[in-house]
Order: structure tokens, then sequence, then C-alpha cells
């Protein structure tokens, strides 16, 4: 009886492990000769931010952190698209249960990525909106390939970008440039994005992106790599403690925003012009 009982349990952990496997949503490759790791989102079609990516992306950064790895550059594995941002049937008519975890899951990544202890860049070989660009902000620098858009363009969906949010987009743009981007919510061209230097480089091709961003990498090497992480945590540790000592308010706020019928009414309307769209392509 009880071996049966262990060995069930060792089955049911052999399994997992291969469902694991199987429902990866992100992949880590390091490079054997510069020793940075490229973490690529996958969750066709569109890099929606649903829960389980949330948690792979976590679990990979966290990876990446643990494996001594040199930088770390995010991308995605789609040509088209870097990230469409929070998956919006995660929000719209949300389960009560998963929704706190969503939220919850986006806290922890937003503060793992911001707050990581290496180098970090994004290749951005696609569209890059709200919670896209939230993540491409994240990293210290961002290489675009051209004809596609990033921004902050919550207010166009009528919801609000959270403090958090902001912190990383100022991290990047100044002040002025910030707010009015977005109050507007805009979403700018790759050549937009350089000129106001919400991007640091474009670059032809998603493997030139890449060289960009192992190159910006590259110029830490001969920093020491405690002084260099001590001081990017000085830059960072104001938005980072802010999120960490309102985590729960800024839950609750999420909760009763997302779940006022107004909001509800407005990401229907939203999601249904992206289902209409997608359809007349
Ligand atoms: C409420 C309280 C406060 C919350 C604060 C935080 C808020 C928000 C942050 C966010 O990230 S909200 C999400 C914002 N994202 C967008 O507005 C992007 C919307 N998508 C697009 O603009 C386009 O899809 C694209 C990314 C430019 C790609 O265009 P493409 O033509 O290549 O693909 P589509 O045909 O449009 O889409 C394919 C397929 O994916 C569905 N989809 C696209 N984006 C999302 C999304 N963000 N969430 C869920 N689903 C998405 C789209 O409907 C199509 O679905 P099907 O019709 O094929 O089923």
């Amino acid at each position: 009886m009880m071996r049966s009982k262990v060995l069930s349990l060792v089955a049911r952990a052999a399994s997992n492990r291969m469902m694991s496997t199987a429902t990866k949503l992100t992949t880590v490759e390091v490079n054997d000769k510069t020793g940075i790791a490229t973490l690529t989102m996958n969750r066709p079609p569109v890099n929606g931010l649903n829960l389980e990516l949330l948690q792979d992306l976590k679990s990979s950064i966290d990876e990446v952190e643990g494996n001594k790895s040199r930088g770390l550059i995010l991308t995605s594995s789609s040509s088209t698209i870097f990230s469409a941002g929070l998956d919006i049937l995660e929000m719209y008519k949300p389960d009560k249960d998963r929704i706190r975890a969503f939220w919850t899951q986006l806290q922890e990544t937003w503060l793992a990525l911001y707050g990581s202890s290496v180098p970090t860049a994004a290749a951005i070989n696609g569209h890059s909106p709200a919670g896209g660009c939230l993540l491409a902000t994240s990293c210290e620098y961002r290489v675009m390939v051209p004809n596609f858009t990033i921004g902050l363009n919550e207010t166009q969906l009528g919801i609000v970008a959270p403090k958090w949010f902001m912190a990383s987009f100022l991290s990047v743009l100044p002040q002025r440039e910030a707010e009015r981007a977005l109050n507007q919510g805009r979403m700018f061209t790759t050549e937009e994005a350089l000129k106001v230097g919400l991007i640091d480089e474009t670059a032809n091709s998603k493997e030139e992106a890449i060289e960009k961003c192992v190159a910006f990498i590259g110029t830490f090497a001969k920093v020491n790599p405690l002084a260099r992480s001590l001081t990017k945590q000085q830059f960072r540790a104001a938005d980072l403690q802010q999120l960490q000592n309102e985590r729960q308010q800024d839950l609750e706020k999420f909760l009763f925003f997302v779940n006022q019928p107004a909001v509800q009414k407005g990401l229907g309307i939203y999601l249904e012009g992206l289902k209409k769209k997608a359809k007349k392509q």
C-alpha cells in the first residue's frame, strides 16, 4: 500500500515535469561564448501576458539570476509581436480567484525584471503595446526592429496604468514626454520611439537587435559586477519599494477598477474590435 502510494506520487511528479516542459511559454538559452541568456516569450499568437506566461517569465528570470549569466536579453519567438500586453481575456468577465493570482503574478514578475541584478536588454522584434512596453521599459536597454509600435496605450482602452507602469516609463522618458504620451495613450512607431528616447537603437532584424543587446551588456565587462548591480538597485530602489509597500492596496485598487461595469463594457468593446479586425485580415 505504502509502496504503491509512493510509486503513484513518483509517477505524478514525473508527469508534472513532462507537462511543465510541454507547456513552457518561455525558453532560456545561455550563449556559451558570451555567457548571456536570451529569454524568449512564446505564447502564440501575440504573447498575451496571461497568468501562465507571467509565471513562466518570473521563473525564467529567477533561473537567469541563479545561473550566473552575464546578462539577460528579453525577446519573442513571433516575427511580428514582442508582446500584445496583458491578456485582456484575464480581465474581461474575470474569475474571482484567478484575477487575483494574475495581478499578483504581474506584480512579482515586474519586481523580478525591473529589480534584476543582471544587466537586462530588450530585443523588441515586434509590436509592444501596454504590458509589452512595460516589459521593455523594465529592461535597461532597448533595441527595436522598424515598422512596429510601442507605448502605453491604456487610456485608449479606458483603463489607467498603475504607478509602477509609470515608474518604468519614467525611468526611460523625461516626465513631460511620459505624461503626455500616457495621457494620450500614444503608440510610437520605431522611428518615433528612437527620436523621443523610448528605445536606444534600431536594428534591421531580430538577430541584429540581439547582437546590439549583447554589445550593450558587453559594456559592463570590465565593471565590477557587484558594484554595477548595487548601483542599479539604488537607482531603482524607490520604485521597487513603493510597490512592495503597496502591493495589497495596488491589488485591491485593480480589482475594484477592473470590476466596474463601465470598465468591463469598455474591455468588451475593445476585444470585439480586435476580433473583428482579425477576421477581416
Ligand atoms: C483595468 C484596470 C487597470 C489595468 C491596468 C493595466 C492595464 C493594461 C495593460 C495592458 O497590457 S492591456 C492590453 C493592451 N494591449 C493592446 O491594446 C494590444 C491589442 N492588440 C493589438 O493591437 C494587436 O493585436 C497587435 C498586438 C498589434 C497584433 O496585431 P495582429 O494583426 O498581428 O494580430 P490580431 O489579429 O490583432 O490579434 C490576433 C489575436 O490575438 C487577440 N489579441 C490581440 N491582443 C490581445 C490582448 N492584449 N489580449 C487578448 N487577446 C488579444 C486578437 O483578438 C486576435 O484573436 P482572435 O480573433 O484570433 O481570436
